[in-house]
């Protein structure tokens, strides 16, 4: 891979950077492959997938030894693990760094398709606290929306935003993460193509868009609320450029967050670099220094209330239908129904935590919900008719019947191919491969229907 020399030149100054070993890196382009797993799904790591070692900043991240075709591996359909580049998971050490995990926090990942960060977000925060995943692209969107609904949570929430919408709830977040688009430097060894689209222009554009979405966002974190912002670019001007915009210009103060053990993230090869003028502080891995790509991360705390504070909505008292028949399907299905709040909209039902009704009515009235909680179905004169999104959740009871195929069976299951499994079951069932479930069935006795969502099949054949 031949890097281009504009970019090297533009680093020749930069904190950390060292020509010969980031050149011959970059050369030999051999790229780590690490997984982050679902802690609400499995406790371990997948031994199939032939784990390296654990990633030395993140609980719940892994090296493997070689690339599966994560395609054919069901385990990665049922949400049980994600696929994620290993610096890019520094952000759970930032965010343990920067607020207090116990308290229940309103937390938004501005920009957050196809969802890696947000994923690692959701594993961290209490049951009670919030999570909104925003996306300004509306196919980007739908992506994001598939993946947290993989991964399970009801206390998750997908908008379609511009950045600039978010000032209409002025102080609402405790937590807001900008990762932002940038020129993608970081990633040339995962993808080559990249550098060939790279130049400083575009390196200047996208510092200006950045600090366009950070002065955007700005207004929707309340006083003494924490930004994490991050790129995956090693130009000076989307990183130590931004650290000081955002403290000329936003009421900003930088936070060190490895002030107990700098010592630490030395030995992780993970650099500590400062702007030119504040002198705040931010963190950059290089991929000869560090195990993972290119990637930056700097955090900050807003010292005033600089925004117009939030209408908060008036709840009306409880609805008055008794809705027996509903209470009586939806608790076949679910876990503990009576410690959620589940409601009806245009025929179909939704799960939400009840701690967030007044959030849901704040985020509805002023932004473009793709999804809140957990979408359940329909409820017919019998029973529900269930959603995809519930059969990958972790409100799913375990009286629901399961069908537990065979690997063969259950790519075919993904694929959307006809197949009879073998079973005297009769009617809806979660089809699972070693427990994990994969989506819905219906069995008919000598038939099968395969209600694997159609835009979600597996296109492509077992190699
Ligand atoms: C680096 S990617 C995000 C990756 C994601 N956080 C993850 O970990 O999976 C940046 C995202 O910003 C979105 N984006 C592009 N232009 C934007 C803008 N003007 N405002 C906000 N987001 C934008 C892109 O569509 C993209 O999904």
């Amino acid at each position: 891979m031949s890097l281009p020399q504009a970019l090297l030149d533009s680093l020749s100054q930069v904190t950390g950077y060292q020509a010969d070993s980031f050149i011959k890196t970059h050369e030999l382009g051999e790229s780590p492959t690490s997984i982050r797993i679902n802690p609400d799904k499995i406790n371990t790591p997948p031994a199939h997938l032939n784990i390296q070692s654990p990633v030395l900043w993140n609980q719940y991240g892994y090296y493997l030894n070689a690339r599966p075709a994560f395609t054919f591996d069901p385990y990665f359909h049922a949400g049980t693990y994600y696929v994620q580049e290993a610096s890019s998971m520094f952000l759970e050490y930032a965010v343990k760094q920067s607020v207090d995990l116990d308290e229940d926090l309103r937390v938004l990942d501005l920009c957050a398709a196809p969802g890696g960060k947000s994923t690692l977000l959701a594993s961290l925060l209490s049951p009670d606290s919030l999570l909104v995943s925003n996306e300004v692209i509306k196919s980007r969107a739908n992506i994001l929306v598939d993946n947290m609904s993989k991964w399970g949570l009801s206390n998750t929430y997908v908008t379609n935003n511009d950045p600039k919408d978010f000032s209409r709830i002025g102080g609402y977040f405790d937590l807001i993460v900008v990762d932002a688009p940038c020129s993608g430097s970081g990633l040339f060894r995962r993808d080559p193509e990249a550098v060939v689209e790279w130049s400083l222009d575009n390196v200047a554009m996208c510092s200006q868009r950045q600090q366009r979405i950070l002065a955007d966002v700005w207004d929707s974190l309340k006083e003494g609320g924490i930004l994490l912002y991050s790129t995956c670019s090693y130009s000076e001007a989307e990183n130590e450029t931004i650290m000081d915009w955002v403290i000329d210009n936003l009421s900003a103060k930088n936070i060190v967050l490895d002030k107990k053990d700098t010592d630490t993230i030395q030995q992780w090869g993970i650099v500590r670099t400062e702007s030119p003028e504040n002198k705040a502080i931010g963190y950059r891995f290089y991929p000869d220094q560090a195990k993972g790509e290119g990637f930056f991360l700097a955090a900050f705390q807003k010292t005033k209330a600089d925004y117009k504070p939030f209408h908060r909505p008036h709840i009306k008292p409880q609805r008055t239908k008794s809705f027996k028949h509903e209470k009586s399907v939806l608790s076949q299905w679910i876990t503990g129904l009576e410690d959620y709040m589940w409601f009806e909209k245009n025929d179909n039902f939704y799960l939400i935590n009840p701690e967030h009704e007044s959030d849901l009515k704040i985020l509805q009235s002023n932004l473009y919900i793709k999804k809140a909680g957990i979408l359940l179905g329909q409820i017919g004169a019998k029973d529900l008719i269930p959603e995809h999104e519930l059969a990958l959740s972790t409100i799913l009871s375990e009286q629901v019947p399961i069908l537990n195929v065979s690997y063969e069976q259950a790519i075919a299951y993904l694929r959307k191919d006809d197949f009879v499994p073998d079973t005297n079951q009769r009617g809806w069932c979660g089809i699972a491969y070693e427990e994990h479930i994969l989506g819905w069935g219906k069995a008919l006795g000598n038939r099968f229907n395969n209600y694997y969502p159609k835009e979600l099949r597996i296109l492509s054949r077992l190699p």
